[in-house]
């Protein structure tokens, strides 16, 4: 925390500072009330007769004293929240930073919905935590130590009575807080909860619709909601049961100075002035208490997000980076040795002994039952999982070895699944490659044979010229684009990075066969020097690859070509069996 607060230590001191001045004003005031009334009204040490001139002096007075107060009040609540808002901004950042460099285990371990929770509403929760600490804890301080020391000072019967109010004050408080506490955590994780309904739900509100289960999700959300605020209603009990107690304590005080004071008052052992400021500071003790209770509320909150955002701050990436920084002799080579990998926490073994080399300029397919291990095998190569056992190598060196960065801009990768960001579709293209000129974006869009369908995105947008499309934003994640039409944006932004291994994992499988077929045609041409790796379900998208690899239950079973496997791979035969006819045939 410290390294947070430590660069507006300076905004915090002043804050500090200023709320010093303000709560000096509130301990003066009845103190010249108290003459006012004792010496300026009664003159009672003038023989019963009043003053004016000190009624007025002493009014103007404290006039001043309140004007002097307030712009104290408004300094100190300026530097107050820049001292928490930037605290809160700083730790933002770094939370968002620290989530950036997570692996992909590490992220599916905490899930989506807590992260979004602790990189917004945790923060906040601490940033006010900061900003409450910063002006309740001095102010509270001052006021109810500060008005006590002045009841004693008045009158030290009255300060007694008011000491003896303390433990029992403070033990409600600490008996609130206790019951209080777990109940904080509870709440933030409750709203994680909720943040992971919404998610789930707003991205796959078409497929709710589709089977008709908005009741279901609606009824989901109800009970997680019905929860969150179950926990907000006790917390609140408990605070509401906790202020009338501290209340009818601090009366039961004011009428016990009251009424010691009127038998003081007869012996002259108390003036009516000094009765009125003890009843006052009583009041400003009372005060103090109560904001005590809501600092410790929010101490409490604060402290619980804390803990949550600290979690996120102190998670080291699980993947360890190498040091080779990538300049290799070797180019586009890939070796698998021996390789065994399993998800974290899973214990199944998902590739098992797997073998293979991939040499410079190569296409391999891989080949094989959906859930057999395809899209595991690819996830290694740029590391996105380390193996179990055996070693991958990327031009001959360990992936582990390798800066992820240097490693990650040898590769380029087509997820199964197309990811789109909201930026125009020229931006999505350029993604991997931020200065590629305009032309080489439409270059790759061209190979990607996206070209035609993006300058008609142009029509009726009034966009100037025919390359106009290419400026048409995207709506968040690609809402606005057809399955197909995203397939061949992200193939675009794989093909325009200069990359030397290029991954397609079933990146085709929206694409009709003619377009299919006609982008690896513009591949083969564009992109002959680097190394292909293609996941495809079709033997048509397969049978022109140098070799394929035939997965079965995380193993490879076979590898060939077209031809040889034919001749040789039983479940080659197969699926080559169960697609004859179909149009793949046809088109191939
Ligand atoms: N993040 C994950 N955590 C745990 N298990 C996973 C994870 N991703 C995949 N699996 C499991 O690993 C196995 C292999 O999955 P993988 O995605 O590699 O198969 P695939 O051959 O690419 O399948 P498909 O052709 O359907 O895409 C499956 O049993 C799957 O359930």
């Amino acid at each position: 925390m410290w390294k947070y607060i430590k660069p507006y230590l300076l905004f915090g001191i002043l804050a500090g500072l200023f709320m010093v001045g303000e709560v000096s004003m509130d301990l003066i005031q009845p103190g010249i009330m108290s003459q006012i009334v004792d010496d300026g009204v009664l003159g009672l040490h003038n023989n019963g007769v009043g003053d004016l001139t000190l009624i007025w002096k002493l009014g103007i007075g404290m006039i001043g004293l309140v004007l002097l107060g307030g712009l104290s009040g408004a300094f100190n609540n300026a530097f107050v929240h820049l001292t928490g808002q930037n605290i809160g901004n700083d730790m933002r950042k770094d939370c968002f930073r620290n989530v950036m460099g997570f692996s992909f285990p590490q992220i599916d371990e905490y899930g989506t919905g807590t992260l979004v929770t602790r990189v917004t509403n945790d923060i906040t929760q601490v940033q006010n935590f900061v900003s409450q600490f910063v002006r309740g804890m001095i102010r509270t301080i001052m006021l109810t130590f500060g008005s006590m020391y002045c009841i004693f000072k008045l009158n030290r019967d009255f300060g007694l009575i008011t000491v003896c109010a303390f433990p029992f004050i403070a033990g409600c408080l600490v008996f609130c807080l206790h019951k209080a506490n777990p109940l904080f955590s509870r709440l933030q994780a409750q709203l994680d909860a909720i943040n992971e309904i919404m998610q789930e739900d707003i991205s796959g509100i078409r497929t709710i619709k589709a089977c008709v289960r908005e009741t279901y999700e609606k009824l989901r959300f109800g009970r997680a909601n019905d929860g969150l605020i179950q926990t907000q209603l006790k917390v609140l009990v408990i605070f509401a049961f906790m202020n009338p107690v501290v209340n009818a304590m601090m009366y039961l005080v004011v009428a016990a100075i009251l009424l010691i004071g009127s038998f003081e008052a007869g012996s002259g052992r108390a003036t009516p002035g000094n009765i009125m400021a003890a009843v006052t500071y009583t009041t400003q003790l009372l005060n103090g208490v109560l904001m005590l209770t809501m600092l410790f509320q929010n101490i409490s909150r604060g402290y619980a997000s804390w803990k949550r955002v600290k979690e996120i701050l102190d998670s080291k990436p699980e993947l360890k980076d190498g040091s080779f920084c990538g300049e290799t002799e070797k180019k586009g080579e890939i070796e698998f040795r021996d390789v065994s990998f399993s998800y974290p926490h899973s214990g199944k073994m998902v590739l098992e002994h797997v073998n293979f080399t991939v040499h410079q300029g190569e296409k391999v397919a891989v080949l094989g039952a959906t859930g057999c291990g395809k899209s595991s095998l690819v996830n290694l190569i740029p590391r996105f999982y380390d193996v179990v056992e055996g070693t991958v190598l990327v031009d001959g060196v360990d992936v582990r070895e390798y800066k992820q960065k240097d490693l990650r801009e040898k590769v380029a990768v087509v997820l199964q699944k197309s990811e789109l960001f909201s930026t125009s579709i020229g931006g999505n293209i350029a993604w991997g490659k931020p200065d590629a000129a305009p032309k080489e974006v439409k270059a790759a869009a061209i190979i990607a044979q996206a070209d035609d369908f993006i300058r008609q995105k142009n029509e009726g947008k009034g966009q100037s010229g025919p390359e106009g499309g290419y400026e048409t934003i995207v709506a968040e994640r690609g809402m606005s684009l057809s399955g197909g039409q995203k397939q061949r944006l992200s193939i675009a932004r794989a093909v325009l990075k200069p990359a030397e291994i290029l991954i397609l994992d079933d990146s085709t499988s929206a694409l009709d066969l003619k377009t299919e077929s006609d982008f690896y045609k513009a591949l083969e041409e564009f992109g002959a020097k680097s190394t292909k790796i293609i996941i495809a379900q079709r033997i048509a998208s397969v049978r022109g690859a140098d070799r394929i690899l035939v997965m079965e239950n995380g193993r490879i079973l076979e590898e060939g070509s077209h031809e040889e496997l034919l001749k040789s791979c039983k479940v080659y035969q197969e699926i080559y069996r169960s697609q004859i006819g179909k149009e793949d045939e046809k088109i191939a």
